[in-house]
């Protein structure tokens, strides 16, 4: 093995690392990549926790950018050994325009990879969605799929419009010689739904229970199963992917693979409420309260509601036509490929994973119990 200062000689640029899931790939890198040189973390808001991070032997430089900007984004790329391209507006209420959610996630990785070609930088690890595939505009289940199951990967809404084209231009680039005439090697990862510390959308449901004197109510069925993957093994299965893309190049460049755990299988409800359950919650009710018509008029109301209420306000409830589909659509993903091709293993066992959410909860009011 080398010694400490040969190992530490590479340069790794993480976009969008002070996200959800970003943070978790920074703090894996910092914890589990031994031939770190220097770090670079890329984002439009840059956290305070990022000044704890410089105390330690990878020189941690943070860099306040837009990946819409190509200029930013070339002099953030320039150097750097492997690109971890995480940033991206994860929007499925409404928040942003179409054109926004287009412009970040489509734009901006065509910035990230041109980047890349123009500075000479081998390794792009782009982070995908499992709305890459589905639920498609059909509600067609994705029941146990992987990588190779065939599925109609039908899209409408902007934001998995937007990852579609963005995965598509990081596989089209795998190949392309970049400055020094050396190939890009490229490949995307596919979570599904991530929970852990930090996840928005899980807090907000946990408030609105609180608000609702500790209970959730019903909508989907508990036999509609959403797959879901814990933060911690997706960091590390991005980690593990961009320590391997260099040696495994011609297996791995142009490939995607779903992000899996031990995570159970279970309805997206009823999987939150392994964790909130422990912290006070009940959800009422064995079969949804309200009959699904109701749903999607109530789902429509709030979107017609949103539209008239922007020029005044930003009105974005959890329920909306898509959200309500995607809910109501089994989506999970069995596979072993990226274990094939790059022997990944989850990091954190199932019981771990919602320990350290169960926990992550406790501690956002103090409601340790
Ligand atoms: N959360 C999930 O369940 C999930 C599942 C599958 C895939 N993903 C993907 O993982 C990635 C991270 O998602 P997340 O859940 O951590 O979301 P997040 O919103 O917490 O993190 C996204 C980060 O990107 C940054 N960003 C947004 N626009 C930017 C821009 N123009 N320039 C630079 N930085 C910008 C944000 O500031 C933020 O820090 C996204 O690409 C998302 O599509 C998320
Ligand atoms: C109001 C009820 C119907 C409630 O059950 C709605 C839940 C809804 C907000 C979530 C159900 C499924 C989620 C999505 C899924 O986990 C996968 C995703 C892919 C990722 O790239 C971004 C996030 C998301 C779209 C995620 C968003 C919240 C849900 C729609």
């Amino acid at each position: 093995m080398a010694d400490s200062a040969q190992a530490q000689k590479l340069v790794y640029l993480v976009t969008g690392g002070c996200g959800f899931l970003g943070e978790h790939v920074v703090r894996m890198l910092l914890q589990r990549e031994p031939r770190l040189r220097e770090l670079r973390i890329f984002d439009l808001q840059l956290g305070p926790w990022l000044e704890e991070l410089k105390t330690g032997p990878v020189q941690v430089t943070a860099i306040q950018g837009d990946v819409t900007q190509a200029h930013e984004v070339i002099a953030a790329v320039a150097g750097a050994h492997v690109v971890i391209h995480a940033a991206g507006l994860v929007d499925v209420f409404g928040r942003a325009s179409p054109e926004t959610i287009h412009e970040v996630n489509v734009q901006g990785t065509k910035n990230v990879i041109e980047a890349c070609v123009q500075t000479g930088t081998q390794f792009l690890v782009y982070t995908s969605s499992m709305e890459v595939v589905g639920p498609n505009v059909k509600g067609h289940p994705f029941y146990r799929g992987n990588e190779d199951t065939p599925y109609e990967a039908v899209h409408r809404h902007p934001y998995p419009h937007s990852k579609a084209l963005a995965e598509q231009l990081v596989l089209k680039a795998n190949g392309r010689k970049v400055r020094g005439g050396l190939p890009l090697v490229t490949c995307a990862l596919r979570p599904t739904g991530i929970y852990g510390e930090g996840h928005q959308i899980m807090r907000d449901i946990y408030y609105q229970g609180l608000r609702l004197g500790g209970r959730l109510f019903r909508a989907i069925p508990a036999s509609v199963e959403h797959g879901r993957v814990y933060v911690g093994n997706v960091a590390w299965m991005h980690v593990l992917v961009a320590r391997e893309l260099e040696q495994r190049a011609a297996l791995m460049g142009g490939q995607v693979y779903f992000c899996y755990d031990k995570s159970p299988y279970k309805s997206y409800e009823d999987f939150n409420m392994e964790f909130l359950g422990p912290c006070g919650l009940r959800l009422v009710g064995t079969r949804p309260l309200l009959p699904y018509w109701l749903l999607m008029l109530l789902a429509a109301l709030n979107a017609l509601l949103q539209w008239l209420l922007r020029p005044l306000l930003l009105y974005a409830p959890l329920l909306n036509p898509y959200t309500l589909a995607v809910a109501n659509t089994t989506f999970t993903v069995s596979t072993n490929k990226a274990q094939r091709h790059f022997g990944y293993e989850p990091l954190f066992s199932w019981e771990d994973s919602r320990t350290r959410t169960i926990r992550w909860v406790q501690a956002m009011d103090g409601s340790a119990q």
